[in-house]
């Protein structure tokens, strides 16, 4: 059996992946954390995975505090920089444990993010567009900034110079934000758990990647492999795709 802890537990996130760990047979729930409580080996009960669905302002500081506790910790929340990666990936290496920090546990919206990738060469222009609920607290999704590095650097590799645009004038900023080059428009919408779409154009033709999570069971498969495979992995892995021998 697998002990879990969970920290975020009473967010839409966590409380599924408490659900979802509660029901998997080979797994044992043991801890639920959330804002205001401490994170120590008292706390987590025995845990050796811990599971991160709290909020990006606190994601970090979450995760050393469980690789202090001694235990592997799989992370959903977002807002990860390169300068954060880089600190836990330290964190973990000295302390012999693992690491995975996923944008998106949705096995479709892993092959859409691997889709946009492999597609990205053969177009010009590329665009993405996500769309979730008006409760998400970031934005861009960290899922539409995973997707747009990994266009931006397929294309770098393919060695395309700028998508064409022929915007002079755009005071609202209509035309959306850029990362990496990669222009990203969200939409906060009632109704919406979580969609992207990814829009890709040559002259005379169009490609659309969309991936739609209708609920957040669609991320607990993800979950569940990642608790099951993390202590293979030690030190930082990003994303699921590491586990799904893509
Ligand atoms: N990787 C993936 O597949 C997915 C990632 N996400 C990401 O997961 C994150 C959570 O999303 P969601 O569940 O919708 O958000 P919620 O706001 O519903 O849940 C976050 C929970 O974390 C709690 N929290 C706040 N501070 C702490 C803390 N210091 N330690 C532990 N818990 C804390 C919140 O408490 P309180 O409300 O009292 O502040 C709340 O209960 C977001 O970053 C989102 O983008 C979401 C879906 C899928
Ligand atoms: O906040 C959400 O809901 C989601 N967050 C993740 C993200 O920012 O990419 C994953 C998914 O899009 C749902």
């Amino acid at each position: 059996m697998i002990a879990v802890a969970v920290t975020g537990a009473k967010g839409r996130m966590g409380s599924t992946v408490v659900d979802a760990v509660t029901a998997a047979p080979d797994m044992e729930l043991v801890a639920e954390l959330d804002a205001g409580d401490a994170i120590s080996a008292e706390t987590l009960k025995g845990a050796r995975v811990a599971v991160d669905f709290s909020v990006p302002s606190v994601t970090e500081s979450n995760v050393h505090a469980l690789l202090d506790a001694g235990v592997d910790v799989v992370v959903g929340t977002t807002g990860w920089t390169e300068e954060s990666y880089a600190r836990v990936r330290s964190h973990a290496e000295e302390s012999g444990r693992s690491v995975l920090i996923a944008p998106n546990f949705a096995i479709g919206a892993v092959l859409a993010m691997r889709f946009a990738a492999l597609a990205a060469p053969y177009f010009e222009s590329a665009e993405v567009i996500e769309m979730h609920h008006p409760n998400k607290v970031d934005a861009p999704s960290g899922t539409a900034a995973a997707t747009a590095r990994g266009i931006a650097a397929a294309r770098g590799e393919a060695g395309l110079g700028p998508m064409p645009d022929a915007t002079e004038s755009d005071p609202e900023g209509t035309r959306g934000g850029r990362i990496d080059g990669v222009p990203v428009h969200a939409v906060r919408l009632r109704g919406l758990t979580a969609s992207e779409e990814i829009l890709l154009g040559n002259p005379g033709e169009q490609l659309v990647i969309r991936t739609d999570s209708f609920d957040r069971i669609s991320f607990m498969p993800g979950v569940l492999l990642a608790i099951r495979g993390i202590a293979e992995r030690p030190g930082l892995t990003i994303g699921l795709d590491a586990l799904m021998d893509l």
